[in-house]
Formats: C-alpha cells, sequence, structure tokens
C-alpha cells in the first residue's frame, strides 16, 4: 500500500485545519480521511491506485527533525506533497487548489471541443502519468523520484470567462522570452479561449507601480521574430505583499517567465495566495541564459545563445589566426555556471582554453595559464580562449581588492575576467620580449538580446502550452522539460540548488579532450568538486522526510542533469 504524504502546514494552518476536521467529523491519520493528490476528484487525481493518507503533524514520525530544520526548509515542509508507490517510487508532486480549496469546482476542458484537438486520441494525459528524474537505472534499482507530467487535463478549475491572466518577466534578458509570451497569449486564447490577459511591464514591481497592459493574440503576432521581451524586464522590486495584493483586488491568475531568482519569488508569491485562500494559479516558465536551473534538461535560449556564441569564437579564430602568435579570447556569460562557455567550446573546435567558473584555474608556473599559452603559440602559431564570465573571480580578487558588490536581485557582481586575461597575457610576453597580438571580444550583450533559434522556438512554445495547461487545472508550479519530457517540478526543487558544470563528469572530460588544456586541477581539487556536486545535488527537505524517500532523492539526485549524457 501506499501512502500519499502531505506535510503538515504551519501552526495557525494547522490549527484551522484541525477545527475543520472536527466541523466534519473527520480524523487524521489512517482513519478513513482521504486527502486528495490534485484535482478534485479525489481517485482522478491519485498518482496511482493507492489510498492516500494525510499524516497529521503529531503522527508524522520525523517532524521533531523537520521542526528542528532552518527556517527556510521549515516554510518549504508546509507545501511538499510526497507519495510512495511500489517498488522505491516517490512522486514530489506539485501543489493544487484543491489542498487549500476543497471544493474547488471543476469544468470540461473547453479543449475537448476543439477542432484541432478533439480528434488526437488520447489527447490529455492520463492523472497518473509521472516523469521519472532518474532513466538510467540497474536492474535492481529502486524506481526512484517522479515528477508530474505536464499536457492537458479532462477536467480544468476554472472556467474560461472567469480567467484573467497575467504574464510578467524578470531577470536578464534571453532569446526566446518573447516567443513564451506569445505562446502564452495565443495558447491561453485559442486554446481555453480566455480573452482577458494582461501583462505586467518591467518585471515584479510592475505588479504595483505601473498599468496592466491589456494583450491580444493579434499585438503579440510578430514578436517571436523579435530579442528581448515586450513587458519589459527588471531585477529586484520583489515586494511579495505588494504584488499579491494587487493579484487579489484584480482576481488575476499568473505566469511568470525568469530565472532561479524569479522562480524564488513566483514560489513567495504562491505561499502569499495559498495563506490568504485565493483561487489563483502561478506558473513559472524558467529562463535562464546561463542554463543553471535544478532538474531541467535545459532553459529556452541556451542553444540559441550556444549557436550565436559560435560567431564570437570564428570571429576570434580568423583574427587570431591572422597574426604572427595571435590570441583571440572571447568571454561568455555564466556568473555561476558555465554551461554556455563548456558547449560553445565543444561546438567550434577552435578553442584551445576553456574556462569556466567551476574550475579552478592559475596563472603562473608549472601547469599554469600562461604556462599552456605559450607552448600553445610555439607549437601553433595562434591560439583561442573561452572565459565564462563567472571564472577566475578568486585570483582577480588577489590583485584588485573586490567589493562584494550586489545588483538588485542580490546576484554578485563580477569583476572583467576578460579584461584582466588580457593585460595578465600581454604583460607576460612583454617580459619575456615574445611578440603577440590579443583580441579580446566580449560579445556577451549581443548574444543574449538575438530571437531564439527554430529548435527554441519549438521548445518555447511547448513549454508555454504545458504551463497554461496545468494552471488551467489548477496546479502551481515551474514547468520544465526532464529526461525529454515536459514535466510539472515543484518550487523548491528548482529553488534550492543551482545547475553547474561537473568537472568530474565525462562531459568536461570530453571538454578537456577536445582543446587538449591542462585541467588545471589538483587532487585536492579533484576531492573538494566531488565534494561539492555530492552536497549540491542533496535535495533540501527529503532527507528529514523518511527513509525511503530519502533513498529516493539520494538516488536520483545523482542523475541530475548536468550535460553527463
Ligand atoms: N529569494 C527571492 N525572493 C523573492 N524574489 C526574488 C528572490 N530572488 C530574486 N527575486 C526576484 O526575482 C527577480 C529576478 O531575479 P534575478 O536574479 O535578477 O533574475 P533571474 O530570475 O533571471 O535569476 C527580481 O525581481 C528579484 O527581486
Ligand atoms: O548585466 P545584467 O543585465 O545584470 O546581466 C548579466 C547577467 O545575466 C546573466 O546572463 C544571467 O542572468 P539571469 O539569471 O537573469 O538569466 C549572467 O550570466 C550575467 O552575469
Ligand atoms: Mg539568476
Amino acid at each position: 500500500m501506499a501512502s500519499h504524504i502531505i506535510l503538515p502546514p504551519d501552526d495557525d494552518d494547522e490549527q484551522q485545519r484541525r477545527e475543520d476536521e472536527e466541523n466534519d467529523g473527520g480524523g487524521s491519520g489512517g482513519d478513513g480521511q482521504q486527502q486528495q493528490a490534485g484535482g478534485n476528484d479525489a481517485k482522478a487525481a491519485l498518482p496511482f491506485s493507492a489510498m492516500c493518507v494525510r499524516i497529521s503533524r503529531d503522527s508524522y514520525p520525523n517532524l521533531r527533525a523537520l521542526r528542528n530544520a532552518s527556517h527556510a526548509s521549515l516554510t518549504d515542509a508546509a507545501y511538499v506533497k510526497i507519495s510512495e508507490g511500489d517498488f522505491g517510487y516517490v512522486l514530489d508532486d506539485v501543489p493544487h487548489l484543491a489542498d487549500y480549496l476543497p471544493d474547488v469546482p471543476t469544468y470540461p476542458n473547453p479543449l475537448q471541443d476543439h477542432p484541432a484537438y478533439s480528434t488526437v486520441k488520447q489527447y490529455f494525459v492520463n492523472e497518473d502519468d509521472t516523469v521519472p528524474q532518474k532513466v538510467v537505472v540497474q536492474k535492481n534499482s529502486r524506481r526512484g523520484v517522479h515528477f508530474r507530467r505536464a499536457g492537458p487535463r479532462q477536467r480544468v478549475n476554472f472556467e474560461s470567462d472567469e480567467v484573467k491572466a497575467c504574464i510578467v518577466s524578470c531577470g536578464g534578458l534571453c532569446p526566446g522570452l518573447n516567443t513564451v509570451i506569445r505562446e502564452l497569449v495565443c495558447g491561453l486564447a485559442h486554446m481555453y479561449n480566455v480573452n482577458n490577459i494582461f501583462g505586467i511591464q518591467n518585471g515584479y514591481k510592475g505588479f504595483y507601480s505601473s498599468n496592466y497592459v491589456a494583450i491580444t493574440p493579434k499585438t503579440v503576432n510578430d514578436i517571436h521574430k523579435r530579442g528581448g521581451t515586450v513587458l519589459g524586464t527588471s531585477r529586484g522590486g520583489h515586494d511579495t505583499k505588494k504584488i499579491v495584493d494587487n493579484i487579489q483586488d484584480r482576481g488575476i491568475k499568473v505566469y511568470i517567465i525568469g530565472g532561479d531568482g524569479t522562480q524564488k519569488g513566483a514560489y513567495e508569491i504562491y505561499k502569499e495566495i495559498r495563506k490568504r485562500g485565493l483561487k489563483v494559479a502561478v506558473a513559472g516558465v524558467p529562463k535562464t541564459i546561463d542554463n543553471d536551473i535544478a532538474i531541467i534538461d535545459k532553459s529556452f535560449g541556451f542553444d540559441s545563445a550556444v549557436e550565436e556564441a559560435q560567431r564570437a569564437i570564428n570571429s576570434a579564430h580568423v583574427e587570431a589566426c591572422s597574426a604572427e602568435n595571435g590570441i583571440g579570447l572571447v568571454k561568455l556569460m555564466g556568473r555561476y555556471s558555465g554551461f554556455i562557455a563548456m558547449y560553445a567550446t565543444l561546438a567550434s573546435r577552435d578553442v584551445d582554453c576553456c574556462l569556466i567558473p567551476e574550475s579552478p584555474f592559475y596563472m603562473d608556473g608549472e601547469g599554469g595559464l600562461l604556462q599552456y599559452v605559450e607552448r600553445r603559440l610555439k607549437e601553433n602559431k595562434h591560439m583561442v580562449i573561452v572565459v565564462a564570465e563567472g571564472a577566475g573571480q578568486d585570483i582577480i580578487a588577489k590583485s584588485i581588492p573586490a567589493s562584494d558588490q550586489q545588483d538588485a536581485s542580490g546576484n554578485k557582481l563580477l569583476l572583467d575576467i576578460g579584461l584582466w586575461l588580457t593585460h595578465k597575457i600581454k604583460d607576460h610576453f612583454k617580459s619575456k620580449k615574445m611578440e603577440m597580438t590579443i583580441k579580446y571580444i566580449d560579445p556577451t550583450y549581443m548574444i543574449r538580446a538575438i530571437p531564439s533559434n527554430a529548435a527554441d522556438n519549438v521548445y518555447c512554445t511547448l513549454l508555454a502550452h504545458s504551463a497554461i495547461h496545468g494552471a488551467m487545472a489548477g496546479y502551481s508550479f515551474t514547468v520544465g522539460m526532464v529526461n525529454g519530457r515536459h514535466a510539472y517540478i515543484p518550487f523548491y526543487r528548482v529553488t534550492s540548488t543551482r545547475n553547474k558544470v561537473k568537472i568530474t563528469d565525462r562531459m568536461w572530460a570530453r571538454l578537456l579532450s577536445s582543446t587538449n588544456q591542462p585541467s588545471f586541477l589538483s587532487q585536492k581539487d579533484i576531492d573538494e568538486a566531488r565534494e561539492a556536486d555530492r552536497l549540491a545535488n542533496k535535495p533540501p527537505l527529503p532527507s528529514v522526510a523518511n527513509h525511503n524517500v530519502a533513498k529516493a532523492f539520494d538516488q536520483s539526485a545523482s542523475a541530475s542533469s548536468s550535460g553527463e549524457i
């Protein structure tokens, strides 16, 4: 038998729930009081045919440990929905309106009458469908952690006329933002007959400081061909109370496009909405050019960015080849994660050295960068270096006093590694009286301002559609592709860790072998990197949930995406 665990909420909510249960004459625990996993039809919404049991605060064995956990995880605990099935199956589910509005009505999905979709056999996804976090398994593996499969549901929780949708984009630019906005608008209008759609201007602060702009399929018709976001974007400005006051007053349902910071903001909004008992769904579409969002295979715009980076690398190569001892140095984005640099390097084959934040390097002495550059110029007369902007910050900090400054969202401000390397390399060859030329190219803002390529356009469309289906069906979530299938992922899973290049994985080994650069790593660095990977992959809550769940999470953690293929 499987059980469905909803970790108990904070004291006030818990008190209210107990009173409700007393009024209903029900109890908690295994006394027949059933809790829905998602929709209103409890049976249809269950992840698998099993009895779902609400486990009360008192009966939950590890709750003490949970209460002693950090404040962040304590808050998260109230919103985590874990169910267990056979053979180590665990569903890390997303919250649903019915979790706190038990009488929320359901309606037939209007798509069933849609001429394009009604002919598709099995167009609606089965409520039992889930997507595994780990697909590489051994004969005796446990089934591990799963996420709810994205897609249209037979029944929805909103009527078309009651929906007022709003869309906001936050954080830095990324190719594909306009495509997601376009497809949210067109999908809502064409699939669900929703005609009240508004754009929030200039990021989160637009919820309370600007007018909401009405948008229609007609007004967004061509925007996918343009870079940037027609809604505007910003960092900072997340005032949860003011945002939710406006959501409440205007009766809207929210689509939020943005990176890790934005998803944290979406989670805060969701928690406040739930606290106030509002009938509002919050759907997050993860955006980050750095591709550093946990769990998902890849963020939209990443492929377009890697493709565009090729143009800069090609130019660097041309410059380098056309000079005596020419060096082309290209800086690419990647504040904490070097995915763009790694993939752009692997795609190009012209790069002799790729430096990323995850892999420490050093300049001087045996095995250092300067020695390698010297050797490469002697062998080949030219070289191309790609550096992610977050690389080597510790080395620069030794020569330039770092000020620990942050942007409005709290992201650390970086020193210009490209410029710093250029000067260091120049000085080195000057002191050796060796002639050379170095050309530094910084294409970062040019890359993220382009419109998305064809593959990203299709990806953005599917993400937008999945977000619409999930929100109409009453779920709140971050949507993303997990092992090639679209899934609804709980906010806490994408906000608790950041995806990073694992320098102990095969993908980084492939890169090192393709450039033939030194790894710059000591055994101590490798040990530290392994330990950091282990800790980064450890999901936050389930370790205190129960033994089976913790085991499933540990097992799936080792599979979290990092480019390992
Ligand atoms: N912990 C947080 N809680 C609430 N809002 C946040 C949090 N972190 C970031 N935000 C908000 O999310 C928005 C975008 O964050 P930012 O880090 O700039 O970009 P991204 O979402 O692309 O990572 C900003 O408006 C910021 O204030
Ligand atoms: O100069 P800005 O606008 O703050 O953006 C620069 C930063 O945005 C990034 O592209 C990532 O930001 P996001 O998380 O918003 O996608 C970083 O690589 C880069 O450091
Ligand atoms: Mg970010």
